[in-house]
């Protein structure tokens, strides 16, 4: 194959993203020919309601997959938090890139971090998991939400709607923001979506070719840590609708992860801890999963869909 064609959403950050795919597939196959192909997706254009509510994250996918089952594109990239814990039928993740920083942020013109707002404050994030995590932290915090793309988001933070948001370090830092972090928000203290921080490229699984090409990518220490957060998240039956978080970290062969499932109505959240192996990912998953039900998530999740 002499050219790839790659699929992208067309916000800010997806396009960097794709860019930088682009970028490290030419590095590793001097001569191909790489071209983006943008596209908008229901999940970039219907902004007035929450993600859960339009129908979840894969929305930021299906236009994406329709090209490449057109044969207008060969693969798609994507932030690798925002593709559904069961891939569409047919479809697969050949590189999954190593990881950025795997944080969440916290941004405000005028405070530190969540401890020194002020009582009552404004603080804007769309993710149910961001909210549950401020609510146990600081519940008298008012809790907005923002949605849009990350300029945007600072956008509204800077027109005083908001005394502080929380968005991905990841996204800030690839956008040249990086400066605005002023808390770095580390786990096991706080943690993030599962994946957060990761980019994948997707393409059609009989694909051969694209999936060889793209392999070259694949970063393995990612991949493993990943694998236990999606496994964890899978386990949980994790969508948009339950605020679900999960940090992996790998040191040899020693795999660790963190979980933690949140009410989405009130305060609580129950956490656990498992150590594994790196060969054996999606177990550690199943096995913090199964602790966390062991705690009473079971009633939170079974909350979330009631
Ligand atoms: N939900 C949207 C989204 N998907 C991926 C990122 C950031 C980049 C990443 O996690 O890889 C963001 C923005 C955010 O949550 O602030």
């Amino acid at each position: 194959m002499k050219t790839l064609r790659i699929a992208t959403r067309k916000s800010p950050l997806a396009l960097w993203q794709t860019e930088h795919v682009a970028d490290e597939l030419r590095a590793a196959h001097p001569g191909l020919d790489v071209s983006l192909v943008p596209m908008s997706t229901r999940g970039d254009e219907v902004l007035d309601r929450s993600l859960a509510a339009i129908g979840g994250k894969g929305l930021f996918l299906k236009e994406l997959e329709l090209a490449m089952l057109r044969g207008e594109a060969d693969c798609a990239v994507h932030s690798l938090k925002d593709v559904p814990m069961e891939l569409e039928p047919g479809f697969a993740l050949p590189a999954i890139l190593a990881r950025a920083d795997y944080a969440d942020a916290f941004v405000s013109n005028r405070f530190e971090n969540v401890a020194a707002l002020p009582q009552g404050a404004r603080v804007g994030t769309s993710s149910l998991r961001r909210q549950a995590q401020l609510r146990a932290l600081r519940p008298d915090l008012e809790l907005v939400d923002l949605r849009g793309n990350v300029n945007t988001r600072l956008g509204k933070l800077d027109a005083g709607e908001y005394d502080a948001i929380v968005l991905a370090c990841a996204g800030l830092d690839r956008l040249g923001f990086g400066a605005r972090i002023r808390t770095r928000m580390a786990a096991p203290h706080w943690l993030p979506a599962p994946a957060q921080g990761a980019i994948a490229i997707e393409c059609r699984d009989d694909d051969i070719a694209t999936r060889e090409l793209c392999a070259a990518l694949d970063d393995v220490a990612t991949r493993t840590c990943v694998e236990a957060e999606r496994a964890m998240n899978r386990a949980l039956h994790g969508s948009c609708h339950v605020p679900v978080a999960a940090f992996a970290q790998l040191q040899g062969e020693h795999l660790q992860l963190e979980g933690l499932v949140g009410s989405s109505q009130d305060g609580r959240v129950v956490r656990a801890h498992g150590e594994g192996r790196g060969d054996a990912p999606e177990c550690l998953g199943l096995q913090v999963a199964q602790m966390l039900i062991d705690q009473g998530a079971g009633e939170f999740i079974a909350a979330s869909h009631g």
